[in-house]
């Protein structure tokens, strides 16, 4: 009985070790997709987590097209990426720019052209420019809720559509975006922003749907707490600039670990990454499994932050 037991299940343990060690090797393909060569796009490339995207997409040997607004600071991460290329054995490629504002979405077409003009394509779009906003709703105006959502939200979608056309023809691309974990959860005091990102969330996972028969990945990338100027440059209920580095924000992840994770994120050529600690990982479920509870600790939340300006 013992022997006819052993006979049989040695197909199966050797047929499961086969499937394992099948998917182990196509993991670690997966993770050796390159990027050396490739045409890599990224936006708000001035500084925190998008410079460092360029510094570790650079030193990957991507070619690099960088945008923002303001064309000196742009040149400064240029120069700074070819002298440390200096340091380096691998083949690094001199960054092209693209000086845009992604909040006047009628000139985004216009710079996309720019932006294919540089290497004749585009192999990888990091849609990574954002602005966050602190305020209460009833003292934000509307133009606040409609700017941060012209950044954040049209801004990319007026990209993503202005360069997809050229990589469906191709039948090559790939799309990245970095939301926020406040893309799936919305905190008290962050309309504008939390809004923007469950939008940025929505909009490029129907894409993700309707381009996959083109081969064309879609990535969405949803960080916790950087440490990174976000919340300096983040706007008030009234526009003007919140102008604080909150705790929050200094006590984050280091930009360059996140930047690091978002190659690995475009190598796996993953579909939804959430990058946070413990904490807001589980407030993510917990809005999912049990809403009553997270809207109940969504409303004590706001009374307490609430308090020092009401007293
Ligand atoms: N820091 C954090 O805690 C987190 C950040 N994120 C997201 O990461 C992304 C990068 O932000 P982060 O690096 O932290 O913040 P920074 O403020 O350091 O960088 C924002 C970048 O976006 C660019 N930008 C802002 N507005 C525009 C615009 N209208 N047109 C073009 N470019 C613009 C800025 O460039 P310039 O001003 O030179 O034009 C700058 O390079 C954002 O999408 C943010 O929402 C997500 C989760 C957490
Ligand atoms: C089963 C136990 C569950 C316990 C859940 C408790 C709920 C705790 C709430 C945690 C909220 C986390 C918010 C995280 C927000 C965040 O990481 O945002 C990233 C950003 O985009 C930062 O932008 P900001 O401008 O807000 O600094």
């Amino acid at each position: 009985m013992e022997r006819v037991m052993g006979g049989g299940m040695l197909p199966v343990v050797l047929t499961s070790l086969g499937v394992v060690l099948l998917y182990r090797i196509l993991v670690r393909l997966r993770k050796g997709a390159s990027v050396q060569g490739a045409v890599v796009v990224i936006t708000g490339a001035s500084s925190g987590l998008g410079k460092e995207c360029a510094r570790v997409f650079h030193a990957a040997g991507a070619r690099l097209v960088l945008c923002g607004r303001d064309a000196a600071r742009l040149q400064q991460v240029v120069q700074e990426l070819t002298a440390s290329s200096a340091n380096t054995q691998k083949q690094t490629h001199t960054p092209c720019t693209v000086v845009f504002d992604l909040a006047k979405t009628d000139t985004v077409e216009r710079a996309a052209e720019e932006i294919l003009k540089c290497y004749g394509q585009v192999d990888i779009l990091i849609n990574n420019a954002g602005i966050s906003y602190r305020g209460n709703i009833l003292e934000t105006h509307i133009s606040v809720q409609r700017d941060v959502m012209e950044t954040n939200y049209f801004g990319p979608v007026a990209l993503t559509q202005a360069l997809l056309p050229s990589m469906v023809r191709r039948c090559s691309g790939h799309i990245v975006v970095i939301s926020s974990v406040q893309g799936k959860i919305a905190i008290p005091y962050r309309s504008a922003y939390a809004a923007s990102k469950h939008a940025t969330q929505a909009y490029f996972d129907c894409l993700r749907a309707e381009i996959e028969r083109y081969g064309i990945p879609v990535t969405v990338i949803s960080p916790g707490y950087i440490r990174t100027n976000l919340s300096v440059n983040a706007v008030t209920g009234d526009g003007s600039k919140y102008g604080v580095l909150d705790r929050t924000t200094a006590t984050g992840w280091d930009p360059r670990d996140v930047a690091r994770e978002v190659l690995k994120a475009v190598r796996q050529r993953s579909k939804d990454v959430v990058l946070a600690g413990p904490l807001p990982t589980a407030a993510v479920y917990l809005r999912t499994l049990w809403p009553a509870l997270f809207f109940k600790l969504m409303s004590s939340r706001a009374r307490k932050e609430q308090k020092p300006k009401d007293e």
